[in-house]
């Protein structure tokens, strides 16, 4: 039984359906690229050689999977073609699949990497990123799936700088049935959250989710921003922040990347949430992300409903990424 096989095998036995789907249905657009391109090149070349890694490592490139984690993965597949004695190109597709999962994890033990959410004490979960990126949107729908778990979520609107940010996240926070703190619009970002950790502990809530304003302009301004937000919640609950979340929108390529290193220089980002994947056909900037930067991707934003912000699974992504070639099987 291939790779695929496989996956979709335990995602039927763990009744995971709903993810797979939400998956498919998010990753289309990347899909039709990407594993057409693949496809065209499968039906091209009958064997497998020099030139057919080639032209794979420009179509791997041009959906922004990132130049290194492209050659790691060429070295992986030209390895295993190897081992496996694999002569035929129908084949390597699976072995594609199979590899973009394991240069996912990495030397890490295959598991999802979830949101850290303490049991019995207050989560504080930061959020950075620059603005419009979905940032808000991100924050609102988190809440509204903590509260659907059962959790007492308070936001706290720490984004004073962009006009109308503040107001944009009442909104998500009635949707969702959460409380919001806020102060007026240019007011300080740490009195903000100080205030949102006063009211979360007031109010007996498990999570604080912290929206913060990301200036990039100055990476200096950003740094000390950042840090005397942080400082505020450490010395208010010590082990906080437990997330701090960085929004990248999967659409921007190369910029996310870009933006990506210039957070992580300014503070610890301890997870990625990369938004409109369903938007992009180059959905495999997850991929560069994780590989390049070495920062888990923890959530996607796979549309724009409320359940369409998901846990990230390289397995799913996977799945979705080459969901067709069980179709063309099955057809
Ligand atoms: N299709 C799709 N759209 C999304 C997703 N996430 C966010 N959006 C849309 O992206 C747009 C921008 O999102 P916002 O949340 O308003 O952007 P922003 O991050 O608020 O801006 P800041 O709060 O200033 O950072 C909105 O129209 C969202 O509906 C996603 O995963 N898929």
């Amino acid at each position: 039984m291939g790779f695929m096989d496989k996956l979709k095998k335990k995602f039927i036995q763990n009744n995971q359906e709903e993810v797979t789907t939400k998956y498919k249905e998010g990753m289309e657009k990347t899909r039709k690229s990407f594993s057409g391109r693949i496809n065209d090149l499968i039906a091209r070349y009958r064997k497998i050689d020099e030139d057919f890694f080639e032209e794979l490592e420009e179509v791997l490139i041009s959906a922004d999977v990132g130049v290194m984690t492209v050659m790691d993965l060429i070295d992986e597949l030209k390895m295993e073609v190897k081992r496996q004695n694999i002569k035929d190109t129908k084949e390597v597709k699976d072995v594609i699949s199979e590899k973009l999962v394991e240069i996912y994890y990495g030397e890490d033990d295959e598991e999802i990497e979830e949101i850290n959410i303490k049991e019995n004490e207050l989560t504080v979960i930061l959020v950075v990123g620059v603005n419009g990126v979905g940032k808000t949107t991100s924050i609102g729908k988190l809440a509204h799936q903590l509260k659907n778990d059962g959790k007492k979520v308070v936001l706290a609107a720490g984004d004073t700088f962009r006009a109308g940010a503040i107001d944009q996240l009442e909104i998500w926070g009635e949707r969702a049935g959460v409380d919001v703190i806020k102060q007026h619009e240019g007011s300080d970002p740490a009195a903000v959250i100080f205030d949102g950790i006063k009211a979360a502990k007031s109010r007996e809530a498990d999570v604080l989710i912290c929206d913060t304003a990301g200036r990039l302009q100055n990476k200096v301004n950003l740094m000390n921003e950042l840090a005397k937000v942080k400082r505020v919640i450490e010395r208010e609950i010590p082990g906080a922040p437990h997330e701090v979340l960085l929004v990248l929108d999967s659409t921007t390529g190369q910029n996310a990347l870009n933006q990506a290193k210039t957070f992580s220089e300014a503070t610890d980002v301890t997870g990625i949430v990369l938004t409109k994947l369903d938007g992009t056909a180059k959905g495999g900037i997850v991929l560069a992300i994780r590989h390049e930067l070495n920062i888990p991707v923890k959530l996607v934003g796979l549309g724009e409903q409320m359940e369409d912000l998901q846990q990230f699974d390289a397995n799913a992504f996977v799945y979705g990424l080459f969901a067709d070639m069980l179709e063309e099987e099955e057809a």
